[in-house]
């Protein structure tokens, strides 16, 4: 008779009669039971609650996490190694403009403008703004609020790229996100409440101390009045282009990927208005991209509650949530979950802090949980 063996879980649907399980690890997840469903979880010896907020996609949350000086310490220590304003992937000062005429009639609507500015620039209007930039351009010539086919090639297209700069000058809460930030690495910053922090994480989430050591830092965010992050995901398609690593070197020929299989996102400070942490569609029976862009709701300035789950910012607070689905056949981590959409609502008083903690995976799942693996302390 042979014995089971290994690390196997039903829970997430994982083959535990495969071959090979002593020799291929898999990845798990905390199961969530139910949205309302408290359990306990013990982190220093200490009896903390986790409160199921969601299961599309689940998310967990734990109040008082971090005591208020604990908080307090992280913004310290991140204003001691200096925050930087924060940037996205997307420039926005874009070449490829594409057109989004998206019922194809040759006139492009209000909403259809907005998105392809939107797509192309990473830059965020209203409708208002819209009409600020027809009448700066004089390009809606008979005031109908769209733009026919004549009028937009009739309009030098550099002129529009020159006006959104100068727009977001002026007002860069337009931006897909407005933020500052700093990077704290554990093993740099050798600091004992946030090796304790990191301590408390690895017991959370319950994966091996030498994936979250792989990518030890935290990332601290400070939003001031108007800041924002409108929705996106933080991670990408598993199986889309390159493989994924842990560490993405720039100008080393060498080309991956980051993964972050979960998200533990921190709450450092009380908001005075606004700022919660939005999820536009979780819950959702279907999630339709096009659709979902062409509805504005990605926008968090305008549409924070029209999301399906609304987070506040509580001091000390955490939430976690997995940004991919796990692969039942191969017990690793599988596609991006797209209903994990979320981003920052605007900060409508005073400052919001956070801290970021993404738990990321490679390709190389025997490195990633192989026990003996041991980080560098410089
Ligand atoms: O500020 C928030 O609540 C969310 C931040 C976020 O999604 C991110 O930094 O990736
Ligand atoms: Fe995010």
């Amino acid at each position: 008779e042979v014995e089971e063996q290994g690390t196997c879980s039903k829970d997430d649907g994982v083959d535990c009669g495969s071959q090979n399980l002593e020799v291929t690890p898999v990845i798990t997840k905390l199961d969530g039971v139910e949205v309302g469903h408290v359990q306990d979880v013990i982190l220093d010896g200490k009896t903390h609650q986790m409160k199921t907020l969601s299961m599309k996609p689940q998310v967990l949350e734990i109040q008082h996490f971090l005591t208020d000086d604990e908080c307090d310490h992280v913004m310290r220590l991140a204003e001691k190694v200096g925050m930087f304003e924060s940037v996205t992937n997307t420039p926005t000062k874009s070449r490829n403009v594409q057109i989004m005429d998206m019922n194809k009639d040759t006139v492009l609507s209000l909403r259809e403008f907005i998105l392809t500015i939107e797509n192309s620039f990473d830059i965020y209007l209203d409708e208002g703004d819209m009409l600020k930039m027809y009448a700066d351009l004089g390009m809606d010539h008979n005031a109908d609020a769209e733009i026919s086919r004549e009028e937009l090639y009739g309009q030098d297209p550099k002129s529009v790229a020159e006006w959104l700069e100068e727009y977001v000058t002026k007002l860069p809460h337009k931006k897909s996100r407005m933020s500052r930030q700093a990077w704290l690495y554990p093993s740099k910053v050798r600091d004992k409440v946030l090796d304790e922090i990191q301590e408390r994480v690895v017991s959370l989430v319950g994966l091996p101390r030498i994936l979250i050591d792989k990518n030890d830092e935290f990332q601290v965010v400070q939003y001031g009045p108007k800041g924002h992050y409108h929705a996106h995901w933080d991670s990408g398609s598993w199986a889309e282009k390159y493989p994924c690593c842990h560490h993405v070197k720039t100008g080393s020929g060498e080309r991956c990927k980051s993964c972050r299989f979960m998200t533990v996102l921190l709450y450092l400070n009380k908001v005075d208005g606004g700022g919660a942490t939005a999820f536009p569609i979780a819950n959702n029976e279907t999630f339709d991209e096009h659709s979902f862009r062409m509805s504005g709701k990605i926008n968090l300035h305008q549409h924070c509650e029209d999301a399906n789950l609304v987070v506040p910012a509580e001091k000390g607070k955490a939430i976690i949530w997995y940004n991919h689905h796990l692969d039942p056949t191969t017990g690793w981590v599988g596609e991006l979950d797209s209903f994990t959409l979320h981003g920052g609502c605007g900060v409508t008083r005073g400052q919001k802090w956070i801290a970021n903690k993404w738990i990321l995976v490679s390709d190389e799942r025997e490195k990633d949980m192989d026990p003996n693996y041991r980080p560098n302390r410089a």
